[in-house]
């Protein structure tokens, strides 16, 4: 389907993401429609908005966008870093209505969600878009971790007393109920796991046998073999997983965080890992980011690192393009948006 209007061109792909309910609200506001910007048109660390397959698939913006006419009432921001020039646009257009960012995450525009938040304005996300590749990435860190490999790779003799942990008819903990931690539990299907789900708010999350509020995590963090950060970076879950945490987990458990840094304490962490309190870790994500050459986490015991490439920007650039083709044309149709942030809530 092609839509077409003033200042935009969209194809609208057929194939529609399976979302999880946090992703999809079913309460997402309509707004008034008209133009819509894509900014910043030039910055250096957009690696979406140069790609051909954005540009082909999603949005030929045409006119004079900068600054935005009064008409303007739609923003496509693709900036990843650059919130407070974000900031700077909303205030300078208070006509805006929507506007859709690139990440899952929005916890580095959290300054702007919470001071220029209106009614009548409506931010979506990529939350639920990187769902697929995310899961993926987890998944392989879950087997690296149980089957030691961080530790193989390293070593440069054979070991006499092969070690590992099987995954199969494990206990997995998931801490987030959106898009990855959903794709996530389908990928985990055929190794007859049992999921616990920590989420913030109610509700049974499907193919998990138990969800339960954030208040219970320390009730299950016991009973895990596998934890799995997937949850969003706000104020709550902001060293969600300590030292007291840590501690409660078994010392053959292992922990992956594929969602922010700064929901796992790096401090805490790097000493579980040399007390083997736990088995390991696997982080996509660092607090600090990147991870500095010669921090202590670099040398922890069983840990692997990724700099934060479980979705990689070839991965991404499609299904950005996806998410924004689906709002472009909700926006300008006057239907539902997919991925709207719950500005209150930080995700
Ligand atoms: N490593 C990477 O490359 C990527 C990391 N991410 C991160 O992963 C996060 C999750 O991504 P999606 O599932 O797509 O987002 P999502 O917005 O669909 O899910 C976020 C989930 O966080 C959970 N949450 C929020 N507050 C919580 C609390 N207090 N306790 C427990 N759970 C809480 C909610 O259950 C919500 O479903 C993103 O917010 C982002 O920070 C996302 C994409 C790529
Ligand atoms: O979309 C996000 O939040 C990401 O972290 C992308 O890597």
């Amino acid at each position: 389907m092609k839509i077409r209007q003033k200042d935009c061109v969209c194809e609208v792909p057929q194939h529609v993401a399976v979302l999880g309910d946090e992703t999809t609200s079913a309460a997402a506001p309509r707004v008034e429609s008209g133009p819509i910007a894509v900014l910043p048109e030039n910055h250096d660390d957009n690696t979406i908005g140069g790609s051909q397959v954005f540009r082909d698939a999603v949005i030929e913006a045409g006119g004079d966008l900068q600054p935005l006419g009064p008409d303007t009432r739609g923003l496509v921001w693709l900036s990843y870093t650059k919130s407070s020039e974000l900031g700077e646009v909303l205030a300078a257009n208070p006509h805006l209505t929507w506007v859709q960012l690139p990440w899952a995450g929005v916890d580095a525009y959290a300054q702007v969600l919470s001071e220029l938040s209106r009614p009548g304005l409506v931010f979506t996300s990529a939350k639920g878009s990187y769902a697929q590749p995310v899961a993926e990435h987890a998944f392989g860190m879950i087997f690296a971790l149980l089957r030691l490999f961080p530790r193989r790779i390293r070593a440069t003799s054979w070991d006499a007393e092969p070690k590992g942990i099987s995954l199969f008819n494990k206990n997995v903990v998931i801490i987030g109920a959106g898009g990855i931690a959903r794709e996530l539990i389908r990928q985990l299907e055929p190794f007859n796991t049992h999921i616990t789900v920590v989420r913030r708010s109610a509700g049974q999350v499907p193919g998990a046998a138990s969800t339960v509020t954030t208040n219970r995590l320390h009730k299950v963090l016991p009973t895990a073999d596998v934890v799995v950060v997937a949850a969003a970076l706000t104020g709550e879950t902001t060293h969600l997983i300590g030292a007291e945490e840590l501690a409660l987990m078994k010392p053959t458990a292992v922990l992956v965080n594929i969602a922010r840094g700064p929901l796992v304490d790096p401090d805490a962490l790097v000493e579980a890992l040399n007390a083997e309190k736990i088995y390991g870790a696997a982080m996509d994500v660092t607090q600090p980011e990147p991870l500095p050459d010669g921090h202590p986490l670099w040398t922890a015991k069983n840990v692997l690192i990724t700099p934060h490439m479980a979705d990689t920007p070839d991965m991404t650039a499609p299904l950005l393009a996806e998410r924004i083709s689906r709002n472009v044309a909700a926006f300008i149709a006057g239907e539902q948006f997919t991925g709207v942030v719950d500005t209150e809530a930080g995700y």
